[in-house]
């Protein structure tokens, strides 16, 4: 990994102008496609959405790189017991389940495996190929991707890692992410993953379309993830002819090709379709501060939506500590039920709702319309708490991945994995009836 700070463009769907200091002169001026590019470099488009999209939504890049992109040997279907559990497309393969469900932290191989090799599927659905729908991996690896890049054609990649810091190199630049930090790689961005030791966290790949700040109401123009706090990387390349390996998730399945250099290759880009880094320590809270516990949708990052108002494909939501001091109030989430689906994991410290059992680098699943809220410990102490402005605890990150659509979980997810906790039911069977009618 590369010593000191990298250096990052700040904001949120800007456009963006870059160029390796090493290579002054490289970005064309005044038009996209010259006949001869400066340095004998080529020029690429990398189109992340219609020609034709709105303006306002519309995203696309240009790269000026050594060669392009194009240059490469076949893509091979990789064997399947190299990603058996990985990329799922299959939803079927395991018969629902509505329960409750719970994971324990899930394991660390000790054999090398890299991020690509580390990626499991636990629960998605819908159709890359409809371009609908949305699945969540998890990683756990240990070993920097070799002369090997990555790129998701069917979607977008959310990353939060929970343990070890990624060195992300993109054909935009470098990216150090570390927990509680997040990026996002968008379809068809190669990216190669360098970790320094044992790590894990979790992904959220969504098909529909891109991730965007959420709307802020009546909240009004700064809060929650302000866009200037949003950093993109500056252009970096490096000259390298080896064989190198391009590994693509393209339908749900694994493939790869063989070229003979290295793809971060791109001496200079301009554009708005880039990938991103953002630390949640910047998030601006935003809580009840008289009664009642807010919905959670108030801690939405980022947002996959769907073209129905206001329901999204995905929503990135967290639980970043804040002062809780509501009066008079039962202040943990309330019970639910609810039409979305509701996967959570936690980066570090506790969740509020849950006493024990939801551990850092585990996870949770609350199904549409399934049942879910504080387990009987936390009931019990929060409903007879003495209530002071109170900080629910530094050094706490949990999250969510809150989808309108309905989640098959994989059988890797809920039997080979076998971190699933089939105690999770019991954390609410000592809730106890404390009716008391009033006397007729
Ligand atoms: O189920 C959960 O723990 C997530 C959640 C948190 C919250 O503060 C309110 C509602 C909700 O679904
Ligand atoms: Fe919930």
């Amino acid at each position: 990994m590369p010593a000191g700070e990298l250096e990052y463009l700040s904001g949120f769907g800007n456009e963006f102008t870059s160029e390796d200091p090493r290579c002054p002169g490289a970005l064309p001026v005044g038009q996209n496609s010259p006949q001869k590019c400066p340095h004998g470099l080529y020029a690429e488009q990398l189109s992340g959405t219609a020609f034709t999209a709105p303006r306002k939504e519309n995203r696309r890049s240009w790269l000026y790189r050594i060669r392009p992109s194009v240059v490469h040997d076949p893509f091979e279907r990789v064997e399947a017991d190299r990603c058996e559990h990985f990329s799922a497309v299959n939803w079927n393969e395991h018969p629902p389940n509505p329960n409750q469900m719970r994971w324990r932290p899930f394991d660390i191989p000790a054999a090398p495996t890299d991020w690509v090799d580390g990626l499991r599927t636990v629960c998605g659905a819908g159709d890359p190929r409809a371009r609908h729908g949305l699945a969540v991996h998890v990683y756990a690896c240990n070993a920097s991707m070799q002369d090997k890049c990555f790129y998701n054609a069917d979607g977008d990649f959310l990353i939060v890692p929970q343990q070890g810091s990624l060195h992300v190199v993109t054909e935009f630049g470098r990216m150090d992410v570390a927990p509680n930090e997040i990026c996002v790689v968008q379809q068809g961005m190669r990216f190669s993953v360098a970790v320094s030791g044992p790590s894990r966290g979790y992904v959220l790949e969504v098909f529909d379309g891109h991730f965007q700040l959420p709307d802020l109401g009546p909240i009004g123009a700064n809060g929650l993830a302000n866009p200037r706090d949003f950093l993109t990387p500056t252009a970096w390349y490096e000259d390298r002819s080896v064989d190198y390996t391009v590994a693509t998730k393209y339908q749900g399945h694994l493939f790869e090709a063989k070229q003979g250099h290295s793809p971060f290759d791109v001496v200079a880009w301009h554009g708005n379709y880039v990938p991103f880094k953002y630390d949640l320590a910047k998030f601006m809270v935003i809580n009840a501060v008289a009664f009642d516990h807010a919905d959670p949708s108030i801690f939405t990052v980022l947002t996959c939506p769907s073209h129905r108002a206001g329901t999204a494909i995905a929503d990135f939501v967290i639980f970043p500590p804040r002062w809780s001091v509501q009066e008079h109030t039962f202040r943990p989430p309330y019970y639910h039920r609810n039409c979305m689906s509701e996967f959570m994991g936690l980066i570090l410290g506790r969740y509020e709702a849950k006493e024990e059992g939801f551990l850092p680098g585990g996870a949770t699943l609350h199904s549409i319309m399934t049942p879910h809220g504080p387990d009987a410990q936390c009931f019990q102490a929060n409903t007879e708490a003495q209530l002071r402005p109170e900080k629910i605890a530094d050094g706490t990150q949990a999250f969510m991945f809150e989808s309108s659509l309905s989640l098959a979980v994989t059988k890797w997810g809920e039997k080979t994995c076998q971190k699933l906790d089939d105690n999770y039911f019991k954390c609410w069977k000592s809730l106890k009836k404390n009716f008391t009618p009033p006397k007729p």
